[in-house]
């Protein structure tokens, strides 16, 4: 038994983990003690001994009750141990993912690497069931040993014999699987991956509309099964090692019995060993075989060590945090400043960030704009360090209050949407009223934001935006002094957004509020806009300033006007 996992049941389970540990000895003696009452029983018959059948009858019933009793109270005992080791599991592991301040180290490739391999393993559900194959195994090998004792009163040599038949089994059958195992997690899960990827995609509701309109539904179906088939070709090839080994290990076990129970026989044959003698040696060569591998709670074992392994070396590689630039207990508008920020996004060449300085006084509005690519997330990401720069300084005097692009739609009630601290009702009303979505608390804070539950109701990609827009709104009431809002309107049309950010503003008037947005009509009502190029910072001033300079922003905000103005005058007309 492998001691990573025999701590990690210690630790989850206690008290529990030592009395189960106990028991599956007790019962994995039972069949021995009733190998051995059998023995003193024939032996008791054949030489007409009363008192030893007695004693053999009642040897062989406390074997047998103590066995039943041993395995009814663990039957009772494993379920709870392995509950109490697989959530203690789940919660190392959110330690280790919520523990990190930024998000760059998550995204690390070996670390996402590990994660992955954690996610798959918590899908394999070999850790949950640690606590039953730790007594699967406790037991088999107690039954095992007890045999071996049994075999020395045949001969000294008997039980060296059988050991090392059965160690070499389970030698080259573990090899084997290890080899197995390492080439599924290595190369087979990168070519695994693409055609799960597609069976996600057939199946999942995600991409449903698309399959569907696109016709896609026999290209994924193809594709899912080609890939499938030829990822699993390349990895049976590799799993096909040379089985010489395997082949040599059964001829060794068969030589070991062999000659033991050849011995026996010849032994039993002189008269140098009794009948019970034979019979009781006959099945300790049985009992023996628990010493071999044992299949399914070995691998079980073997993938509760591999997540306690990862655990571990993710704890022990998890950056210590750093000393936070957003300085929380600070109320207020805060201010922001960057001071030559680099950064590279890992694998990238180039840097995406490349020297960014930037100053933003408490309560200024400034709004970030830019083509596609440009950087504006990312500036974002490491404004909220998720990132780290390269190098360059990157402080935040308050606490901030971020709207993502791709923010995250809860499957919770209204209520945890908005705000998932608890506070009054009035507060919630009041920011997702000034959010626009008034109309929203009548579906009742209770109300689960998504169908698929019991009472609940999906709300469009609009509705959802200002429920994202009132979460920060309820951040500000918390004290957030710094409001980012990275392209968070993009669902709603141009006159709603504008209406909301200036409602918005109009609330949020006393914090600095970082605006990403390609909506012009947004943009140059910031006091402060700040264009983003390759990287450094091309153009900074007001809408008028940069209008006057007639650069980058005045030349993308005249496109729009013009595009604009042309709508506006097609729908009149
Ligand atoms: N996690 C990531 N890993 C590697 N590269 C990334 C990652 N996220 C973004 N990038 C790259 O960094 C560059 C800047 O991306 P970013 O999302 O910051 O641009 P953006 O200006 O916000 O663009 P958009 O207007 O399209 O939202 C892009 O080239 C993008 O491909």
């Amino acid at each position: 038994m492998d001691l990573t996992v025999a701590r990690a049941l210690a630790r989850a389970g206690g008290w529990r983990a030592g009395l189960a540990a106990l028991l599956a000895v007790l019962q994995g003696v039972a069949p021995t003690a009733a190998v051995v009452a059998t023995g003193q029983l024939i032996d008791a018959v054949v030489s007409s001994d009363s008192v030893g059948a007695v004693r053999g009858l009642v040897l062989f019933g406390v074997a047998s009750v103590g066995g039943v009793v041993a395995s009814a109270v663990l039957d009772h005992l494993v379920p709870a141990l392995d509950g109490r080791h697989a959530a203690a599991t789940h919660e190392a592991i959110a330690d280790i993912t919520l523990g990190t301040p930024g998000i760059a180290a998550l995204e690390a490739p070996t670390t996402a690497a590990e994660l992955a391999a954690l996610a798959e393993a918590e899908r394999a559900d070999g850790f949950t069931r640690a606590a039953a194959s730790a007594r699967e195994v406790i037991t088999r090998r107690t039954t095992g040993l007890a045999a071996l004792v049994l075999l020395l009163s045949l001969a000294w040599w008997a039980p060296l014999v059988m050991v090392a038949g059965w160690r070499g089994m389970a030698v080259a059958v573990r090899r084997w699987i290890d080899h197995s195992a390492a080439v599924s997690a290595g190369a087979g899960a990168s070519t695994l991956r693409r055609p799960r990827y597609l069976r996600e995609l057939a199946t999942g509701t995600e991409a449903a509309k698309e399959v569907r309109l696109y016709g896609l539904a026999g290209w994924l179906v193809r594709g899912y099964a080609d890939t499938y088939h030829a990822a699993l070709t390349a990895l049976w090839r590799d799993r096909a090692t040379d089985l010489r080994g395997i082949g040599a290990a059964v001829a060794g076990l068969g030589v070991a019995h062999l000659a033991v129970l050849g011995y026996a026989g010849w032994a039993a044959g002189t008269g140098a060993v009794s009948v019970a003698g034979l019979a009781v040696a006959v099945q300790a060569v049985l009992g023996s075989s628990a010493l071999g591998f044992l299949g399914e709670p070995e691998y079980a074992l073997g993938r509760a060590r591999e997540v306690a392994r990862r655990i571990q070396r993710l704890a022990a590689g998890t950056p210590p945090p750093r000393t936070p630039v957003i300085h929380e207990g600070r109320k207020g508008a805060g201010a922001i400043r960057l001071r030559g920020v680099r950064f590279t996004y890992p694998g990238r060449g180039e840097p995406t960030l490349d020297g960014i300085d930037l100053d933003v006084p408490a309560g200024q509005s400034i709004a970030v704009v830019g083509v596609n690519g440009a950087g504006k997330s990312t500036l974002v990401k490491l404004l909220c360090g998720l990132y780290d720069p390269d190098s360059g300084s990157v402080e935040v005097d308050t606490g901030l209050g971020v709207i993502f692009q791709n923010f995250t739609r809860y499957e919770l009630p209204l209520r945890d949407n908005v705000s998932l601290t608890p506070r009054d009702e009035d507060t919630l009303v009041r920011a997702l009223t000034s959010a626009g979505g008034a109309d929203l608390v009548d579906l009742g804070w209770d109300t689960p934001l998504c169908a698929a539950q019991a009472g609940g109701r999906d709300v469009s990609g609009g509705q959802w935006q200002k429920v994202a827009l009132a979460r920060a709104l309820a951040a500000v009431d918390d004290g957030a002094g710094v409001l980012v809002l990275d392209e968070p309107t993009a669902a709603l049309d141009v006159r709603a957004e504008v209406e909301l950010f200036d409602r918005f503003r109009a609330v949020a008037g006393s914090v600095t509020t970082v605006l990403v947005s390609h909506r012009m009509a947004s943009v140059c009502r910031a006091d402060r806009i700040v264009v983003l190029d390759g990287g450094r910072i091309a153009e900074d001033g007001a809408h008028a300033e940069l209008m006057a300079l007639g650069g980058r922003y005045a030349a993308m905000f005249t496109v729009q006007a013009a595009r604009f103005a042309e709508v506006e005058e097609h729908s009149r007309g």
